[in-house]
């Protein structure tokens, strides 16, 4: 029997066993006390599944249950869809405390990882809450590309995640151009963004990630198809194969036997998350570019015009280094694409939160109305 800490702490339980917090803590561990301490009775728990009427939590790697969301994380009936706010109701990774079946609080998340919603309305869709570190994923061989990397990037960042590059295929470089790929991950590691090569298929290569991977650390794996996840998942694990679409299994108190795959602890003691929505990556409107491409952001300061728009103003310092062979073209391209998909959503952020404003005051004037024809009712 493992004890109830250990339990916890496999699957990314990050306060430590004695209070109070240790020195040198997260800034959300007084509030995580707090909370716990305001609920005596209340154990914690970590959210693997969503759905409509409560949640599917975890208290350890063998053992996750269902339980009661509060009323203020479910949506009203009748109301639209991504009316209750990401940030107003629980997703994978958040951590609840939880009374016997009964969701009592949401911990405050040290992390977000975020992407913008396909569809008619402006909607975000949280990926995965509390975690340390994203593996960004992708492969050395034809499959290589430092696009996808950036706006991989832009998306992660922000959030308070540390992302990583791990190029897997290491041992399988043939088809990529060595001198382009270093170049364009020099200018990634600029950016202050740590990038690791390694043979996902080699425990002692991929042993490079343990620096991310101690006890209590939460990771997710992120990257295109093919890109080397699930193998690299196995080695981590330790084992040949990833046993795909397991079934849960429930004993005689209809509980579930097995913890659900969403997540995945580690002999290294970390846990990582398994994220299925990755595929598509839409920009939210609250990133931020110049972080992402300072190089390029510094190139502009420098620029004759203030406002240049690097076409064909005279004096444009961003489109000498690209003709001097400072900067690749095919960042300078994404860039501008970035930018606009950034800008363009957050206007429709913008404009979603003034639809918002608008429709509380009018319904605040609609009940005024009401209530001085009819009486309060
Ligand atoms: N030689 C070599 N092959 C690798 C490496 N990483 C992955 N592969 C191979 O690449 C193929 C795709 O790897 P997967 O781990 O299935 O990729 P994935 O990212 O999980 O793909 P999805 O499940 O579709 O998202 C498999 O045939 C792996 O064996 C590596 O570092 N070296
Ligand atoms: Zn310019």
């Amino acid at each position: 029997m493992i004890s109830a800490f250990d339990a916890l702490r496999a699957i990314g339980w990050p306060l430590g066993a004695d209070e109070p917090a240790p020195s040198g803590a997260h800034p959300e561990d007084a509030i995580w006390r707090e909370l716990m301490a305001a609920h005596p009775q209340a154990r914690p728990a970590r959210v693997v599944e969503q759905h409509r009427s409560g949640y599917v939590v975890a208290d350890g790697p063998e053992h996750s249950y269902r339980v009661e969301s509060l009323p203020e994380w479910q949506r009203p009936p009748g109301f639209r869809k991504g009316t209750v706010g990401i940030d107003q109701r629980p997703g994978v990774g958040d951590w609840l405390l939880v009374e016997g079946r009964k969701a009592v609080a949401l911990l405050p998340r040290r992390t977000t990882i975020k992407r913008g919603a396909a569809g008619e309305h402006y909607q975000q869709q949280l990926i995965a809450a509390n975690v340390d570190t994203v593996f960004v994923v992708c492969g050395l061989d034809a499959d290589f590309n430092p696009r996808r990397i950036e706006r991989y990037l832009l998306l992660v960042r922000g959030g308070g995640v540390e992302p990583v590059i791990v190029l897997t295929k290491a041992d399988q470089t043939a088809a990529i151009d060595a001198d382009g790929a270093m170049a364009a991950l020099v200018e990634l590691a600029a950016q202050g963004v740590a990038v690791r090569a390694v043979n996902a298929k080699d425990p002692d290569s991929v042993a490079t990630l343990d620096e991310w991977l101690g006890p209590g650390r939460t990771a997710v794996l992120i990257g295109s198809s093919g890109a080397g996840k699930s193998t690299l998942t196995n080695t981590l694990l330790g084992i040949e194969r990833m046993k795909t679409g397991e079934v849960r299994e429930h004993d005689s108190r209809g509980r579930h036997t097995t913890t659900h795959r969403a997540l995945i602890p580690l002999p290294t003691g970390a846990c990582l998350i398994d994220t299925p929505g990755m595929r598509e990556l839409k920009p939210t409107g609250e990133e931020d570019v110049a972080e992402n491409f300072s190089d390029i952001e510094v190139l502009a300061e420098q620029c004759r015009f203030r406002d240049c728009k690097h076409a064909k103003e005279p004096g444009c310092a961003v489109r000498a280094a690209i003709e001097g062979g400072k900067l690749d073209p095919q960042r300078f391209a994404n860039y501008l694409k970035l930018s606009d998909e950034v800008a363009g959503a957050a206007n429709r952020l913008a404009h979603r939160r003034a639809q918002k404003a608008e429709e509380k005051v009018l319904g605040k004037a609609l009940n005024k109305r009401l209530d001085e024809k009819y009486g309060k009712h």
